[in-house]
């Protein structure tokens, strides 16, 4: 109770009376003093408000402690405000304490600090580390590219594998098929004629059974290139089955074909085949020959070929036997 009576007994000398009461000395003190304790108590709401919004801030506590300082100082500014008219020295006194220990504290926990704060990156030191990383971006895209021009580059290059034929290195069969329905779409559309061969070796087995498999494969090749070497760039050749092949024809009407048809047959039977390895193999060939004819299915296409090849076979090999019944 006494301490209480002690603490707000202003009946102390006012601190006025070194203004001497004069208005203009206590019109200075007065309001610059207000002033002040009206910044201090805002300060800390703005400290306060920019640690809430921006918590990522690294050491946002040492702002805390700011806050609480400067708002101590203008608790102390109040007190000696009041002081000029009233005399709460104690009060004062307790303030002022308070906010000496605040303010020590602060201090040392800066000193603590200041190394961190000091080790921390620059705004210079962010904007070169952007920049390394704007090149690694770049770099990075520049790879990413190379890699997919690689990635497609390679995925056509296994298309192309996968439509191939291992041994000859023209279409295998699948990759025919595929040709065959393109040629088939782009002849229906535009009305164009487009004509199949189809190209099987005669006594194929004899060659394996007499000269071996490994032979029978360097004639097979060299059946391939006959064929290569007497149609166009734009025909299609495939092997179809193991001594069969297939020559797409666009854009080649029967009478064409026929005549290309004659032409491979007397080129395979005038060619010296394994003549590398000291033999001198002689072969003929059967050709079954067919034009597409509009509204004609895919594989009624085949069929017609490979019955006139058959028939070619039947009536004694070495020749080349056309569809003429068009409506086949
Ligand atoms: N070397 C080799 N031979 C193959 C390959 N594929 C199939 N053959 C052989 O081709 C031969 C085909 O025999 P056949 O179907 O009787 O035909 P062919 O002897 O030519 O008789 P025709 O067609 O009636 O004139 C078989 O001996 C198969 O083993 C291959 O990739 N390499």
């Amino acid at each position: 109770m006494n301490i209480i009576n002690e603490l707000f007994d202003g009946s102390f000398m006012p601190h006025g009376h070194c203004y001497k009461w004069q208005s203009d000395l206590l019109f200075l003190h007065v309001v610059g003093d207000a002033l002040t304790v009206m910044a201090y108590f805002l300060i800390p709401i703005a400290l306060i408000q920019l640690v809430k919004k921006r918590n990522d801030f690294a050491f946002n506590w040492i702002f805390v402690m700011f806050a609480a300082f400067i708002f101590l100082c203008g608790v102390t500014h109040l007190i000696n405000l009041i002081n000029i008219w009233h005399g709460y020295y104690y009060i004062s006194g307790m303030a002022k304490l308070i906010t000496g220990i605040v303010s020590i504290t602060t201090t040392v926990m800066i000193v603590y600090l200041l190394p961190k704060v000091i080790a921390f990156p620059s705004i210079k030191d962010f904007k070169v580390k952007n920049e390394q990383l704007l090149l690694a971006k770049k770099e990075l895209l520049e790879a990413n590219q190379l890699l997919e021009q690689r990635v497609e580059a390679r995925t056509k290059e296994l298309e192309e594998l996968a439509r191939t034929d291992a041994l000859t290195g023209v279409l295998n069969r699948g990759g025919l098929m595929s040709c065959l329905t393109d040629e088939i779409d782009r002849a229906t559309r535009y009305k164009r004629p487009l004509s199949l061969l189809m190209v099987d070796l005669d006594h194929f087995k004899y060659v394996n059974d007499q000269y071996g498999h490994q032979q029978g494969d360097v004639v097979l090749t060299e059946a391939v290139q006959i064929i290569s070497n007497v149609s166009r760039h734009s025909d299609h050749l495939g092997r179809y089955g193991g001594e069969e092949f297939l020559l797409i024809l666009p854009e080649t009407d029967m009478n064409e074909a026929k005549s290309l048809a004659e032409r491979i047959r007397l080129d395979v039977e005038q060619h010296s085949f394994c003549q590398q390895d000291g033999h001198d193999i002689s072969l003929t060939c059967s050709i079954g020959l067919t034009e597409y004819q509009p509204g004609q299915t895919q594989s009624s296409l085949l069929q017609t070929a490979d019955r006139m090849l058959y028939s070619a076979k039947d009536t004694g090999r070495n020749r080349v036997i056309v569809n003429d019944n068009t409506d086949a």
